[in-house]
This record gives C-alpha cells, structure tokens and sequence, in this order.
C-alpha cells in the first residue's frame, strides 16, 4: 500500500452507517467540506447536544435512512462525494458501497474486510496530528489495533513538531530570500530540525526557540 495525503476541503465525504465505528471514521474527516452520514440510528457521539445550536467539531449531517443495497448508487449520484465510507453492519450494502463507488471513480473506504483491495479502495490509517505536522499509521490492515498502539506512543514523540515546522519553515524562506548559497542553506535547516537546543528553546517559547536556532545557523554560514 502506498500512503498519499489527500485534500478534502470543498469535497463532500459520505459515511454510510452511524455506529461507533461510522462516527469515528466521520470524525476523522473534520477538514471535507461537507460530511454527509446516512444512517437509520446514530452513535451518540453523532448526536449534537440538546442545547447545541451548532456542531462543534465540523460540518456533520446526519440523514435518517437506511438505503439497501440496490439504493445505495442513488444516494451516491445524488450526494456527488470524492469518497464513500461503507461502515454499516449490514456485508451486503458495504458491498454495493464499495460497488457503487468504484463504479464511479470515487474512492472507497470499506471497514469490514482488511484485504484483496481494488485500486480505489483506501484505508483510513491511526493518525497523530500537531499542525502542520501529520503522521498516519498503517499495519497494512493487518492490526488495526497495533496501528492504535502505536498511534498512542507517536503522540509523546511528535509533541512540539508543529512549533519546529513553522519555526524552520520561516528558516527555509529566510535564507532563501536572503540569497545563501543552497547548499548552506540545506545543511542549516537539516541541523536546526536535529538540535536538541532548538527543541528545548521551543518548549519555553518561539522566541528562545529562535535564539537557539540562529546560533544554529550562524555556526553553518560562518564556515
Ligand atoms: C483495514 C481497515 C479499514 C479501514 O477501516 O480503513 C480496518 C479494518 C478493520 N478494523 C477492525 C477492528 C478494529 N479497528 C480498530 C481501530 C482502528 N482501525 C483503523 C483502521 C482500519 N481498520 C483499516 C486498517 C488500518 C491499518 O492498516 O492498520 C484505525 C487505525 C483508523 C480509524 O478507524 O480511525 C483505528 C485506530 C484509530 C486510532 O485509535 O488511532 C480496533 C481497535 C479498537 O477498537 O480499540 C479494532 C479492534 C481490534 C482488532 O480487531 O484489531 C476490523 C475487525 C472488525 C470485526 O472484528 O468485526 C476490521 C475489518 C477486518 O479486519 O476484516
Ligand atoms: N474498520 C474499523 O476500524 C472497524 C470495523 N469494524 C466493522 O465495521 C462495521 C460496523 O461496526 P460498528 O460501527 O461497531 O457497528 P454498529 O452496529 O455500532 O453500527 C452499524 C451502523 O450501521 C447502521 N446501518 C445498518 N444498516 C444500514 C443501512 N442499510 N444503511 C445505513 N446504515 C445502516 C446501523 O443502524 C448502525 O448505526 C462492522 O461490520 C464491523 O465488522 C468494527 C470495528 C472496527
């Protein structure tokens, strides 16, 4: 299997079954543009709040009804999404889900088998996020719950990542509107991602993180 990150937003995901297993992989889709689930009950977690007027956490319909296999092309015609998620408990309509979607040329995410994929047919992998940094997780659908596990420990050791992407980020464009030479200007953003001065600069503030990272630098460009 080969990992691609995709780009939702504006796209319209549609997750057909609301269970547990259906609202966490809905969840998961925060940045689409439109998440539509279809299903005939729905987990709570789906549910907004009684006194919710709006769903905090993103743009998630709920659509009360549960087509069978014959109508499930219908609802995908009709709803127009880049991805269909089959997460019912029914085999049979997951199937025609997964049918109905490679037919049209729109990915799938079938969560009831774990092999024999068709091009087209996606996995969704563990994913540990601190912005703009994203790492995602696979065990080649062989140990979903091993990809959790590890999922758990990833989350300690990328603590602080998005501090530094953006910190060397600016690095990058600074050197390069600055003029400096290519390949100095890889070698003082490779070492300012490795300095364990920088990281510990970055846990007390961007700014001590800054000091730390342009002592970095000047060592590189002084030589
Ligand atoms: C193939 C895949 C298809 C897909 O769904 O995309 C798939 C398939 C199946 N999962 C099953 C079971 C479980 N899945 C989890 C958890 C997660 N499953 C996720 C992804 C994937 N699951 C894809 C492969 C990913 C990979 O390559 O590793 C994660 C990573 C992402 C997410 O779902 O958000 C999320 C962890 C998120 C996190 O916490 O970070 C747990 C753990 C738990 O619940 O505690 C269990 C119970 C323990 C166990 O069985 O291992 C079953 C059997 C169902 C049954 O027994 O009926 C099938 C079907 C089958 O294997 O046939
Ligand atoms: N990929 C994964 O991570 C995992 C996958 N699974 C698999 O996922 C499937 C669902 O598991 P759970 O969410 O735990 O089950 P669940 O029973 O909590 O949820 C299934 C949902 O599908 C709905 N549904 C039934 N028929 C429908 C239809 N025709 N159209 C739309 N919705 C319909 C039900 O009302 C229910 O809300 C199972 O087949 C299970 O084997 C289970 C655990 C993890």
């Amino acid at each position: 299997m080969t990992p691609l990150y995709h780009d939702l937003a504006g796209e319209t995901v549609v997750v057909f079954g609301g269970g547990a297993v259906g609202s966490r992989k809905a969840r998961g889709f925060d940045e689409a543009g439109r998440i539509v689930v279809v299903s005939p009950e729905f987990a709570e977690r789906l549910r907004p709040l009684e006194d919710e007027t709006t769903d905090p956490d993103g743009p998630i319909e709920l659509v009360r009804a549960a087509p069978d296999a014959d109508a499930v092309a219908e609802w995908i015609d009709r709803l127009n999404p880049a991805l269909a998620v089959a997460a019912t408990d029914d085999a049979a309509v997951n199937a025609a889900v997964e049918a109905a979607a490679l037919d049209r040329g729109i990915l799938v995410n079938r969560t009831d088998v774990s092999g024999g994929r068709d091009p087209g047919s996606v996995v969704v992998p563990a994913t540990v996020e601190d912005d703009p940094v994203t790492v995602a997780l696979s065990t080649g659908g062989t140990s979903p719950a091993l990809a959790k596990a590890l999922r758990e420990r990833i989350e300690a050791e990328i603590a602080g990542a998005g501090e530094m992407a953006a910190l060397s980020g600016e690095i990058r464009e600074e050197l390069k509107a600055a003029g400096v030479a290519p390949e100095k200007r890889r070698e003082a953003v490779r070492r300012v991602v490795r300095s364990r001065g920088v990281w510990k600069g970055l846990q007390k503030g961007r700014s001590n993180g800054r000091q730390e990272a342009d002592t970095v630098i000047e060592e590189v460009l002084d030589r």
